[in-house]
């Protein structure tokens, strides 16, 4: 009969009750599901249901294969549990076990944007899971069992992937077999050990740990040096209870019967049992350099603060997100799903679990993503004791893993659509992880390997440090850093970046630099009649560095400057505006942003700079706007949009927009512009059409050009938060030399994104 060891909570105060909440407000439960086509009319009704959805079927029953392209099942896995070994839980029945089952469904969308539908299945007998299973084939593109206990599990896995011809993974077994696999590998090469000599001992002789057992094997564990206990203690030869044939591969011939009597001289102890199992003085007796991976769910077989307490010298491990070195199969599941829908694979065969392990473990020696320390709190982890393997958010998991995958499932023969295209697909991974991926590519293209010098004025914040390295490693410009040597130094060593300056980058620093009296001088030339006098000029080129940044550029030592992560930007406009000012026959400098959404790109001018344009100052934001659309390879299609509907009203901002529209058409005759219009009608060329039939504009607007900067800036700041949009920008337009002013809450990502466009803005400068 299912049961629960009321025993068992979480150990952080309040989390139960947080957790109830969480799972019952604003709806129950932690999925829903969407259409991804329209539904909107008649004709859509026709398409999506009868008569329409009968040419897919027919194909379909053509050939079966053509279901990858006519339906979500490519996408689609199966989480399926009975509910019999639910986390550290036990038997609690396949209806408890729905939240795990939810919430494995949840980190399949999230780390790997697969579907998922849980399925709770009211059976125990083997013969009876494997039918219902086994009869989801035509609905699913993956099996990923789920909490199903041992050893009931291994023969359903086996069976299940004898019979059906897509992958059927046992997560608990496999992935969990993956990520411990790769956590001993890096915790071994910091302890200076050989898998071939380690002592391992197991607390859990179930699904989990017999599964990390054989995998640890397959690289080099020796049986001779494995022990296995659980329940009922030690696994020995001769043991008639609770044994089976999974286990008894395990069996050792010994007279020890308890966990305390074969701990000592333990190199690795391996917990998927129970909660608290593990007595913190048991420790004392474990080898020098001990790996303690408690893995049990929710509550670890012991608390790492206990056992760092015992042992100072263990690299300790556990299941949860609240402690460092989470050893999780959450690590592995989604993406080596990703990397075997991808491609079609039949199964997930040994080459591509070793594929995966190798992926992970190598990942964890490479510096720490922004994204990644970001979900460690505020200390950035470098490879070590108590950081093995990376954080579930690190977004390069998916960019290594899947295509790993992939690729071992294509050279070991599984893969039925094998990747045709591999940069196309590591674009489409890119795009998933950074939604700017692809919008950013024909930038990325032009800058790359331009030779291109950005200075960054803001070059001691932990944001730019992390884009430099970037940039190099991509090749896009060499970095100028503003900032005192010796804080860049120590940040650069807390962050675990490889980068130093002088070999990697340059840098200015605002405290002594022996250019400093030229570019005071040179600052005093261009601002002295501006109301600066020389004093305040020295101090200027002392402390704001963002003015150091334009003298940069003005005297030729750097292509393009980036600022803002700090102040206030109207004070790093001035700034540039005295200092570099508007390109020759530009009369004012503007802003345009790029918001990526999911229905694609957007770009809004001017959302930062000009208050009330007048028609020509329109007119030219109009036209500097198209030109940096075209950078992006995307052509322009400009709406002026207004509350005025082509001419439903005669209001200043309406007229002004009408005399910009007559200018930008005699100026650039082949540019696709129209207006005033409405915002709706700028979008839907169906709305558009009713009042204008001849609109000058086709299809959806992708350039909103508006009459003020509130008008641009509240409806930017709307559209992206309502549909939680990516935000380039701001593109300064017009500046005589690339100058970009970050706002404050941009990401390392941001500053990667805004220096590329300011080298590719310098490199067509320079071809014309
Ligand atoms: N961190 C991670 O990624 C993962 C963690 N886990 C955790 O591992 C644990 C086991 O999961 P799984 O293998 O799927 O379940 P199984 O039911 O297949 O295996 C459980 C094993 O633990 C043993 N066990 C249970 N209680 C105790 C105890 N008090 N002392 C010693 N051994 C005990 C059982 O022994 P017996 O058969 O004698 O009852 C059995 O060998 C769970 O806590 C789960 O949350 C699982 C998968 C992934
Ligand atoms: C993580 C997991 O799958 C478990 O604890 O069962
Ligand atoms: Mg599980």
């Amino acid at each position: 009969m299912p049961g629960i060891d009321e025993t068992v909570t979480n150990t952080v105060p309040d989390l139960d009750e947080q957790a109830l909440f969480y799972h019952r407000h604003p709806q129950p439960g932690k999925l829903e599901i969407r259409p991804t086509k329209t539904l909107g009319n008649q004709r859509d009704l026709a398409l999506a249901y009868s008569p329409g959805v009968a040419a897919p079927c027919r194909e379909i029953a053509k050939d079966p294969a053509l279901a990858a392209e006519y339906t979500s099942r490519a996408n689609l896995v199966a989480v399926i549990s009975n509910g019999t070994a639910v986390l550290g839980l036990g038997n609690i029945g396949p209806l408890a076990s729905k939240p795990v089952m939810e919430g494995k469904a949840v980190l399949f969308k999230k780390f790997a944007d697969i579907d998922v539908f849980d399925i709770e299945i009211d059976a125990q007998e083997i013969d009876r899971i494997v039918d219902v299973v086994a009869a989801l084939e035509p609905t699913f593109g993956g099996i990923n069992l789920e909490d199903i206990k041992a050893p009931e599990c291994f023969e359903v896995e086996e069976r299940l992937r004898a019979r059906m011809g897509i992958p059927v993974f046992h997560d608990d077994q496999h992935g969990t077999a993956i990520i411990v696999a790769a956590a001993v590998r890096n915790a071994l090469l910091l302890a200076g050990k050989n898998i071939e000599d380690v002592k391992i001992v197991t607390s859990g002789a179930g699904a989990a740990a017999l599964a990390c057992l054989n995998l640890l094997v397959s690289l080099g564990a020796r049986l001779e040096n494995i022990t296995c206990t659980d329940k009922d203690g030690v696994v020995y030869l001769g043991r008639n209870d609770h044994m089976d044939r999974w286990m008894s591969v395990y069996a050792k011939e010994t007279e020890a019967r308890t966990l305390a009597d074969v701990i000592e001289g333990a190199d690795i102890f391996l917990g998927l049992s129970a909660g608290g199992v593990l007595k913190p003085e048991l420790l004392e007796k474990m080898a020098e350099r001990p790996l303690v991976m408690a893995l049990a769910n929710p509550t670890p077989e012991v608390m790492p603060d206990l056992a760092r307490a015992v042992r100072a010298d263990a690299m300790i491990c556990t299941g949860r997100s609240d402690f460092p070195n989470q050893v999780n199969n959450v690590i592995c599941f989604p993406f080596i799903f990703r990397g075997a829908l991808d491609c079609g694979a039949t199964t997930i065969n040994e080459e591509m679990k070793i594929a995966a392990v190798d992926a992970i473990a190598e990942l964890s020696r490479e510096e720490v993503s922004e994204v990644a320390a970001k979900a460690y709190g505020s200390e950035t982890p470098v490879f070590g004791p108590d950081y093995l393997i990376p954080s579930p958010f690190d977004p390069r998991l998916i960019l290594k893993i899947a295509p790993a995958v992939a690729r071992a499932a294509e050279k070991s023969g599984v893969a039925a659509r094998p990747i045709a295209d591999w940069d196309a697909y590591m674009d489409k991974l890119n795009r998933f992880v950074f939604r700017s991926g692809l919008i950013m590519k024909p930038i990325f293209a032009l800058s790359r390997r331009s030779g291109k010098r950005i200075i960054f004025a803001d070059g001691e914040d932990e944001r730019v440090l992390r884009a430099a390295q970037v940039l190099l490693e991509e090749k896009i410009c060499w970095p100028i850093l503003i900032g005192r040597p010796s804080v860049l130094q120590t940040r650069l060593e807390r962050f675990g970046l490889r980068i130093r300056p002088g070999k990697d980058f340059e840098v200015v620093n605002p405290e002594d630099d022996p250019r400093y009296r030229d570019y005071v001088e040179d600052y005093f030339a261009k601002v002295g009649r501006l109301g600066v006098n020389p004093d305040t000029a020295r101090t200027i080129i002392r402390t704001n560095t963002t003015a150091i940044a334009t003298i940069s550029v003005s005297r030729g030592e750097a292509d393009g400057l980036i600022c803002g992560l700090a102040g206030r930007f109207s004070r790093h406009i001035r700034d540039i505006r005295q200092v570099i000012g508007a390109a020759d026959g530009v009369s004012r400098i503007s802003a345009m942003s790029l918001l990526i959404t999911q229905s694609g790109p957007m770009f809004f001018a001017d959302s930062y700079v000009q208050e009330d344009p007048s028609a020509t100052d329109i007119a030219e934001i109009a036209q500097l706007a198209a030109i940096e659309v075209r950078r992006f390879g995307i052509e322009p299609k400009v709406a002026l949009v207004s509350h005025s509907n082509f001419g439903s009203a005669d209001t200043e901002d309406a007229c002004k927009l009408r005399e910009a529209l007559a200018i930008v058409r005699k100026a650039m005759p082949n540019l696709e512009i129209d207006g005033e219009m409405h915002g709706d009608a700028a979008l839907s060329e169906d709305l558009r059409r009713r009042v204008m039939p001849h609109s000058t504009l086709s299809g959806t607007a992708n350039l909103l050009v508006f009459p003020t900067l509130d008008a641009a800036n509240i409806t930017l700041n709307v559209v992206k938060t309502m549909t939680d949009a990516l935000h380039v920008g701001p593109i300064l337009l017009g500046t005589n030399s690339p100058a970009h002013i970050l706002t404050p809450s941009a990401t390392s990502r941001g500053v990667v994104n805004m220096t590329a466009i300011a080298v590719a803005e310098a490199v067509q400068r320079r071809r014309g």
